[in-house]
């Protein structure tokens, strides 16, 4: 697996819920052909599967909690293998969320090149999923769990951001901006790791 993958830069990619991740994530597969995998939507899919554990998953996620750490880096790694011979890089969309999984990639997995901070204020983030929400079909688009997703975020995810900070790899893009210029900041972060 280490072997597999070794020559593939790995990105994470880490916001708050309703940062634009998931928008950004699409624009660098389009432009550079990285393998985008978001942690979320692997979740989600297992969720549609109706499997036994997709139905455990399901439940938490409604709640706006964290799932074990083990299920998602499994889904991860999964997913991350069966793609090794054909990508060049790894988008990881939505995780770490918290210190302990980034520890736990960088140990079964490997060390990730760069982290893309996708950064929004709060107020602005619930406005995005409030409108997503009308369409998304996304249970957890709702008032309710955003803010428990909101407020997880801040206090589990945010120091993922200080503890990859003191090793210079994270890139702080401003999210506040159209996605055209958020995508510009991006790709600058990306055409520097060449
Ligand atoms: N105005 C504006 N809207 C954006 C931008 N990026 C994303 N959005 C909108 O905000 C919503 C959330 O964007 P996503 O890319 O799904 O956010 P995410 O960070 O992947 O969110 P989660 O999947 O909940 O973690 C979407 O409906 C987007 O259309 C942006 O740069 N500017
Ligand atoms: O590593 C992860 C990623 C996601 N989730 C769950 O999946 C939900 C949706 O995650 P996603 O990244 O799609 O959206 P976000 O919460 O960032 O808006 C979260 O609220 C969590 O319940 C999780 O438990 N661990
Ligand atoms: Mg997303």
């Amino acid at each position: 697996m280490a072997d597999k993958i070794k020559d593939a830069k790995i990105i994470f990619v880490v916001g708050g819920p309703g940062s634009g991740k998931g928008t950004q994530c699409e624009k660098v597969v389009e432009k550079y052909g990285y393998t985008h995998l978001s942690s979320g939507d692997l979740l989600r899919a297992e969720v549609a599967s109706g499997s036994e554990r997709g139905k455990q998953l399901q439940a938490i996620m409604q709640k706006g909690e964290l799932v074990p750490l083990d299920t998602v880096l499994d889904m991860i790694k999964d997913a991350m293998i069966a793609k090794a011979d054909v990508s060049k890089g790894f988008l990881i969309d939505g995780y770490p969320r918290e210190v302990k999984q980034g520890e736990e990639f960088e140990k079964k997995i490997g060390a990730p090149a760069l982290l893309l901070y996708i950064d929004a204020k709060a107020e602005t983030m619930v406005k995005r999923l409030m409108k997503r929400g009308e369409t998304s079909g996304r249970s957890d688009d709702n008032e309710e769990t955003i803010k428990k997703r909101l407020d997880l975020y801040y206090k589990a995810t945010e120091p993922v951001i200080a503890f990859y900070e003191s090793r210079g790899i994270v890139r702080k893009i401003d999210s506040e901006l159209s996605v055209d210029e958020v995508f510009k900041l991006v790709s600058q972060a990306i055409d520097n790791l060449k």
